[in-house]
């Protein structure tokens, strides 16, 4: 029995739920928002599908109590209205961290204790709010972070190249958001690094870099928010973690080193975060994660 909750059921909630139906990547689907209605209808609509799925799926409007036996808690709820097109996911801070807060809360109060998945945003900080509120193990509280942007530099790497993006291996770290950075010692094709394929095919990659963080920026100045790449995202981890695959992956996590959630490979499993090691990444690469991690930190004072 596979029980996933999903909390915030707009563009993103709604594609993410509609990934694990036809999916049919869980045996019972848990939707919460505050606009009752709303929930109510997706809810009804995807109950209508139900005799045209290849496999059963309870979905179903519920409430925190409801949460307490979930083996995964997805958080999509936000205000993407508040995010200006060319603007900062900052932008969301205040509006969302009283939610997840409370969110955090209720789950708490009701004796979750399966792997939180926040994509709300500025991940990297609600994430730890979760962390905090929820009282969880850090392990068990993870963000989407860069998984997207890492899925994004390997798409424009990809086509610079002229290959499949899943022929693209590396990542990149640090925020999701400006401070991010592709850590092209990691990035490779072929066994190649980056950096000899830029050399051979007079590839510019800084530009590449750049069209990779803006990316999310590029889908929603035409649609005003994002969905299909983030609910990928978001359902990839998810399978991983329902069947505690133990694979490597790039999520937001709790850093030691910076007493905060940042994006870097770990291994991820049933239980979230199962093992972690530590990247051989180059000097300056390092110096570019403290710095983001600085980032992030300022600015979570500044947007407060
Ligand atoms: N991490 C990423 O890579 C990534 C990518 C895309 C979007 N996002 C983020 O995901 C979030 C959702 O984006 P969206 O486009 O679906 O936004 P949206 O505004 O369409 O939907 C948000 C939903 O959350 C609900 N909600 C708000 N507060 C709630 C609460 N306290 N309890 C329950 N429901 C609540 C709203 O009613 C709404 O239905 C945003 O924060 C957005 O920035 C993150």
């Amino acid at each position: 029995m596979r029980k996933v909750g999903i909390v915030g059921i707009g563009h993103v909630g709604a594609t993410v739920a509609h990934l694990i139906v036809s999916q049919g990547l869980a045996d019972e689907l848990v939707l919460i928002d505050k606009k009752p209605e709303k929930v109510a209808s997706e809810a009804l609509d995807f109950s209508d599908a139900s005799s045209l799925l290849d496999k059963h799926i309870d979905v179903h409007v519920g409430d925190y109590p409801d949460l307490a036996d979930a083996d995964v808690v997805i958080s999509a709820l936000g205000h993407i209205h508040l995010i200006k097109p060319d603007g900062d996911r900052f932008g969301e801070l205040k509006a969302n961290l009283p939610m997840a807060k409370q969110v955090g809360a209720d789950l708490k109060a009701v004796g979750f204790n399966g792997v939180l998945l926040a994509i709300s945003n500025p991940v990297d900080v609600i994430t730890g709010i979760y962390q905090q509120a929820t009282g969880l193990p850090s392990a068990q509280v993870i963000g989407t972070g860069t998984y997207l942007d890492t899925a994004r530099l390997k798409r424009v790497f990809g086509e610079a190249l002229g290959v499949d993006p899943r022929s693209v291996n590396g990542y990149v770290l640090g925020e999701h958001g400006a401070s991010q950075f592709a850590a092209w010692s990691t990035v490779n094709v072929m066994g190649q690094n980056a950096r000899t394929w830029a050399a051979e095919k007079s590839l510019d990659l800084d530009k590449l870099e750049n069209d990779a963080r803006v990316g999310g920026f590029t889908v929603h100045s035409g649609k005003g928010y994002t969905n299909f790449a983030i609910a990928h995202a978001a359902v990839s981890l998810l399978q991983i973690i329902l069947s505690d695959a133990r694979k490597e992956a790039i999520v937001s996590h709790y850093n030691e080193d910076f007493d905060g959630y940042i994006s870097s490979p770990a291994i991820i499993g049933r239980g979230g975060v199962v093992a972690n090691f530590d990247l051989p990444l180059t000097p300056e690469e390092q110096d570019k994660l403290a710095a983001s991690a600085k980032a992030i930190q300022t600015k979570t004072t500044d947007y407060s």
